[in-house]
């Protein structure tokens, strides 16, 4: 699939976002992992949520990237954040079947969690489980996302 993933975080979620680069680094399915930071013992570690999360959206937006995984204290400033990106589809998501949906159902680019909420290992392999959905343009849920689009357009 030769994915092109960013993965960021603020402090609140810089061991998770280290450890899932890792699991990025080393999937057949990832070509690259682009890292926007934070980073341990460098002068950003103490950027704010919405810097991290805005850059991933518009690295999505720009097209230097397919997907993000961006992990804060919840998730949630994260996907707040990406999704001001025009174009741009954000969702916390800590079960199996929400992150299934997000794709299948939302064609969500970007996945945010929440160090602070789930367990590293779940967090490990909702990412996993996560690379393996692709959204279906010709599915029904596609109508119902381009209306988002269409919103977004006005
Ligand atoms: O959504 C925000 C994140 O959880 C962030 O890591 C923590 O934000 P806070 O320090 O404002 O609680």
């Amino acid at each position: 699939m030769n994915y092109r993933i960013v993965v960021g975080c603020d402090d609140a979620g810089l061991d998770y976002k280290e450890q899932i680069a890792a699991d990025l680094r080393a999937d057949p399915r990832v070509a690259e992992v682009i890292d926007l930071g934070v980073h341990r013992g460098a002068e950003d570690v103490h950027r704010p949520y919405p810097e991290i999360g805005l850059a991933a959206g518009e690295a999505i937006r720009d097209g230097k990237a397919d997907r993000a995984v961006l992990v804060c204290g919840t998730g949630i400033g994260m996907a707040l954040s990406a999704n001001k990106v025009a174009g741009v589809r954000a969702t916390t998501a800590h079960d199996s079947f929400s992150v299934e949906r997000s794709v299948l159902s939302n064609n969500c680019q970007v996945l945010t969690l929440g160090q602070r909420v789930v367990g590293l290992e779940l967090a490990r392999r909702l990412v996993a489980e996560w690379l393996g959905y692709t959204f279906d343009e010709r599915s029904a849920s596609a109508a119902k996302v381009s209306l988002i689009s269409e919103y977004e357009r006005c």
